[in-house]
């Protein structure tokens, strides 16, 4: 008999002659466990193909990069932006800067208070603790069907496995949480206060370009962006497979809030770089319209979260999107891509995902 290797919930994995073997499920009760998403379950017949003659961590796998420095990602004081004329021009430009080469940047004296960033991880933390057969049923919260959302169902091998769970929701659909009231007013209170910050975030990053502001106020606001709660559960083959796979936002801008875990890479130069996390700062990142509407100045970076083996992770993530008619057309020339709208790129995407099991993005407009 091989080497138990991972022992989860009602799950074991057995470790023989150098690759995964048997997933042996036994009759034990879930117990306190019932809100994990059946994992082991959905990607078991992946899992023993894929880790078929795949050696136990980094070597074979190819995925993790552990060796892989944490970046020095620009960290900017926002603080400055209310200083002099010197100290908010320098502020401007370090942000239009950190997009064009990072596509990524940290920000801190941001105006979003540590106590709202912790009432929000509680409400999420508790949210996630639903039992999973609650959680995924499609009226839970009363929100859209596929606000919640596990894995990736379309997956047919260990590249395509996202070991996450999230509630990805459209901001106006909070409105029907009546049964949560706390984690309604909540996330409520947060996109009062991050909306003002993409919103100048982009005024900034709009002005350093000479794209007109008035394009963004007229289109985008937190009604028609998206709130993303994270969670990456504990993961037994956290070398080999990913908590989220390697994308890019289909945002205008994204601010996201990680939680002290690490495990936030992004792909700068042609390698991957780890975010170390900053418990001042929240990170800032320019999605695929943003690159599109620079004609491809500013950067939509690819990123990817991997998680850790035994503890979970959480992070929020806010998608400062415009309306689905909101035509996406870069007045640079020659432009890049062709024109369209919002509407149409996500459904591009939802088609992608659905049949190739992953986002192809911004390349299928080129022209
Ligand atoms: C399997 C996937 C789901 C996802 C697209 C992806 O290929 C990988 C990342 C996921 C993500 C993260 C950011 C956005 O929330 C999202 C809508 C996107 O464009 O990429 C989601 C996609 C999703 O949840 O459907
Ligand atoms: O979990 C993170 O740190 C990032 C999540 C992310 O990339 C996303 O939700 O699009
Ligand atoms: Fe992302």
């Amino acid at each position: 008999m091989g080497k138990v290797v991972a022992v989860k919930s009602n799950i074991t994995l057995m470790y023989e002659k150098g690759a995964y073997m048997h997933i042996v499920f036994s009759e034990l009760p879930l117990s306190e466990m019932d809100y994990e998403p059946p994992f082991l379950e959905i990607y078991k017949a992946i899992l023993l193909q894929g880790l078929h003659g795949v050696g136990v961590g980094i070597s074979g796998s190819g995925i993790r990069n552990d060796k892989s420095e944490l970046c020095e990602l620009p960290l900017i004081d926002l603080g400055r932006l209310s200083l002099n004329h010197v100290e908010r021009e320098e502020c401007m430009r370090e942000i239009s800067g950190a997009a064009r080469t990072w596509g990524f940047f940290q920000v801190v004296n941001h105006g979003v208070s540590q106590e709202l960033l912790q009432n929000l991880r509680y409400e999420q933390m508790e949210v996630f603790r639903t039992p999973f057969a609650n959680k995924s049923q499609e009226c839970f919260l009363n929100l859209p069907a596929r606000s919640y959302r596990w894995g990736n169902p379309s997956a047919t091998n260990l590249r395509q496995i996202s070991w996450s769970e999230a509630f990805h929701i459209f901001l106006p659909d909070i409105a029907g949480m009546d049964q949560h009231q706390n984690l309604r007013s909540t996330i409520e209170a947060f996109a009062s206060v991050v909306a003002p910050l993409a919103e100048r975030l982009v005024q900034i990053l709009a002005q350093e370009l000479n794209i007109k502001f008035s394009y963004f106020q007229e289109n985008c606001s937190a009604n028609t962006s998206f709130l993303r709660l994270n969670r990456y559960p504990p993961c037994p083959f956290n070398s080999t497979v990913f908590g989220l796979l390697p994308h890019t936002d289909s945002s205008i801008l994204t601010i996201v809030n990680q939680d002290q875990i690490g495990g936030l890479q992004l792909m700068k130069d042609g390698k991957w770089v780890g975010i170390k996390p900053n418990p001042q700062a929240l990170v800032v990142n320019i999605g695929d319209l943003l690159q599109a509407l620079s004609n491809g100045i500013y950067k939509s970076a690819k990123h990817r979260v991997m998680g850790a083996e035994k503890v979970e992770r959480f992070s929020v993530a806010y998608f400062f999107n415009p309306s689905k008619e909101t035509v996406i057309e870069s007045e640079m020339m020659p432009p890049m891509y062709r024109k369209f709208t919002f509407g149409e790129y996500r459904v591009q995407i939802e088609k992608d995902v659905k049949e190739i099991g992953d986002k192809v993005g911004l390349s299928r407009f080129l022209l």
